[in-house]
């Protein structure tokens, strides 16, 4: 049996109870935080609460060539991710590869940034479109930075259809954890090359630990927010579309937006 667990937000006490309990049952434990990282908790701490080994993954051994699911055939092994563990990771391709197996699969969820984003971020769930990553820049080989436009697309095409854009942020193993001030400052710079006005005047959203005792979430333009400091990773980012009225008082009153994105707007 494989069971996939999503360890939750910030820290190892984020599991659920369920998940808790999966971990003392297994044989084994796996773990991988190339796709979220509980950045409030070291692996040293974790073994402790679980009171089990946990095996540190890196992204070949669950993308490419994941030979510890062999171990799933005639034991109970549990595999672990931050957030939950099926939310914009590439898991369902192991349960996938565990079917041909012949090893049954069970999910234990934990909470995720997709969810938590609406609580912190006071926008409407189901106001949000597709959602975006921001990946750090390159060099290409003829030396010159490339920086990706897609998430800039994504964010028009969202605001097309009046929804929202959550902006997921890099984590590289080289480049580190992408901040918010680095997100905004790229999608600025595209909008500079473009002109297409997705960008200008636009509100942002910057959450930065979210799950923590001190989670810090602050709103206002895009190019003062790029300015702000939002300490310690994990960032996330929000580009909303047009808002409601409510969204917006939540905006100046609980985030700090500035009070002249209310006007106009009715209640
Ligand atoms: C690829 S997503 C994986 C989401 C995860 N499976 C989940 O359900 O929460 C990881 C990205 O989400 C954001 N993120 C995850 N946890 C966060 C947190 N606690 N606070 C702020 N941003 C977070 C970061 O931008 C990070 O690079």
């Amino acid at each position: 049996m494989l069971t996939f667990i999503g360890l939750g937000l910030f820290d190892e006490k984020d599991i659920s109870l369920k998940g808790l309990e999966a971990i003392k049952n297994a044989d084994m434990v796996f773990a991988e935080f190339y796709t979220s990282r509980l950045m409030g908790s070291s692996l040293e701490e974790m073994e402790s609460l679980y009171g089990k080994k946990v095996n540190l993954l890196y992204r070949e051994d669950v993308e490419i060539s994941p030979d510890w699911l062999a171990e799933a055939k005639d034991k109970n092994v549990a595999f672990l991710t931050g957030g939950d563990t099926m939310v914009s990771t590439t898991h369902v391709d192991l349960r996938l590869r565990a079917k041909n197996l012949g090893i049954e699969t069970k999910l234990i969820h934990g909470s995720s940034i997709a969810s938590a984003i609406c609580g912190l971020s006071c926008l409407q769930n189901y106001r949000f479109g597709k959602a975006s990553t921001i990946p750090h820049p390159y060099t290409s080989s003829r030396g010159i930075t490339v920086i990706s436009e897609t998430p800039y697309d994504t964010i028009k095409l969202n605001k097309e259809h009046n929804m929202h854009t959550l902006v997921f942020l890099d984590i590289d193993k080289d480049k580190g954890y992408m901040t918010i001030n680095q997100a905004l400052s790229l999608l600025l710079q595209v909008e500079e090359k473009r002109g297409e006005g997705v960008m200008e005047n636009a509100i942002a959203v910057g959450i930065a630990r979210a799950g923590s005792e001190a989670p810090v979430v602050k709103a206002g333009y895009a190019h003062d927010l790029k300015e702000d400091d939002f300490g310690e990773p994990l960032h996330i980012l929000v580009i909303p579309a047009s808002l409601h009225f409510i969204e917006a008082e939540a905006l100046v009153e609980l985030l700090g937006a500035p009070a002249e994105i209310l006007e106009g707007l009715d209640d």
